[in-house]
């Protein structure tokens, strides 16, 4: 049940991000950052919706707001106009005014106890506004722990993805745009971890490049790092195109949000990977809207998961 409300919901937000998304790259200004806005408040509506009228009491921790939308009408009938088009028939956002409360409906705090979903509407803003990978990423979390995810990728492969996990259950592939059998996915087997590929972000601000490459050489890695925005990382390992993903923090006072890493979390784990922070412990969900507990993230196929954690405790020493 869960899992089928979660995959529909975010196939309605991917299709309506991709909608966006084309115009904007079609577009002249390419330097305008509100198609982006407009995207990310339009997919939080409509998957918070769909969660509200599925599991009324499920509380939601969401990336956005909307404050920015009640204080600008012009932004605010352009998002109206693309969530009904892309839910016509949700009887929870027939007025304009039940928006505002969809999208606030995701300010819950979090919690270490009971069940709570993470949801960010649009991770990757920067891949979305260069025409790169993006994805719409919802996860459920019960008692701190993730048992499910689903992360839509309209850019990742020629038919985009939609990519899901539950907890015992596997990590499952299919195509985002049309309905078929959900494929299962597990990390590729390497003989050694000298093979492996990294992934990582795009943006050096967001995690530490050069202590990554040479934690890469330091393992005997050659093959180039992968860079992409979005938790279509999670995705990329999950699927068996790379094997390693490292975000090392740029500044330790930043913590991560919930909502970048809770779905690609529980598929990771579902296919075959592990993920700890820097330290090795397992990330805690259910610390509020961030992961304070927990500085930088070691995603890796099981077999070579702690190689990688020594070369890294090894290069911050
Ligand atoms: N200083 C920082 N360190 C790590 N992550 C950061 C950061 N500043 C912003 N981010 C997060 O990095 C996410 C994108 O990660 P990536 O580089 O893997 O694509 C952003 O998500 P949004 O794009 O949803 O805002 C944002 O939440
Ligand atoms: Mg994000």
């Amino acid at each position: 049940m869960e899992l089928q409300v979660a995959k529909q919901a975010v196939r309605t937000a991917s299709k309506l991000a991709h909608t966006v998304a084309q115009h904007h790259i079609s577009s002249i200004s390419k330097s305008d950052q509100s198609p982006v806005t407009v995207a990310d408040f339009g997919a939080q509506a409509v998957i918070i919706s769909a969660l509200k009228q599925a599991f009324p009491g499920d509380p939601v921790v969401g990336e956005e707001d909307a404050a920015a939308l009640r204080a600008d009408d012009t932004l605010a009938n352009k998002v109206w106009a693309l969530v009904k088009e892309a839910a016509p028939h949700d009887k929870n956002l027939s007025e304009r005014t039940n928006l505002f409360a969809a999208i606030d409906a995701g300010n819950y705090a979090g919690s270490a106890k009971g069940r709570q979903w993470a949801l960010d509407p649009i991770d990757g803003t920067k891949g979305f506004l260069r025409g790169g990978q993006y994805a719409v990423c919802l996860a459920l979390i019960v008692d701190s722990r993730v048992e499910l995810g689903v992360i839509g990728c309209p850019n990742l492969g020629p038919r985009g993805g939609l990519f899901s996990a539950v907890r015992g259950k596997g990590a499952f592939w299919e195509p985002l745009f049309e309905e078929s059998t959900p494929e299962k996915i597990s990390f590729r087997h390497i003989e050694s971890t000298k093979d492996a590929t990294f992934c990582e972000s795009v943006e050096s601000g967001h995690s530490a490049l050069d202590t990554q490459l040479k934690i890469a050489q330091s393992l005997g890695i050659s093959n180039p790092p992968v860079q992409m925005d979005s938790q279509a990382k999670y995705c990329s390992l999950a699927k068996g195109d790379a094997d390693i993903y490292l975000r090392l923090p740029v500044r330790m006072d930043y913590e991560e949000k919930i909502w970048d890493h809770a779905a690609g979390n529980i598929l990771i784990t579902e296919a075959g990977g592990v993920v700890t922070d820097m330290n090795g412990n397992l990330l805690d969900f259910g610390k509020g809207r961030t992961l304070k507990d927990n500085k930088g993230v070691i995603a890796a196929a099981k077999s070579i998961h702690s190689d990688v954690l020594k070369a890294v405790q090894k290069a911050l020493l």
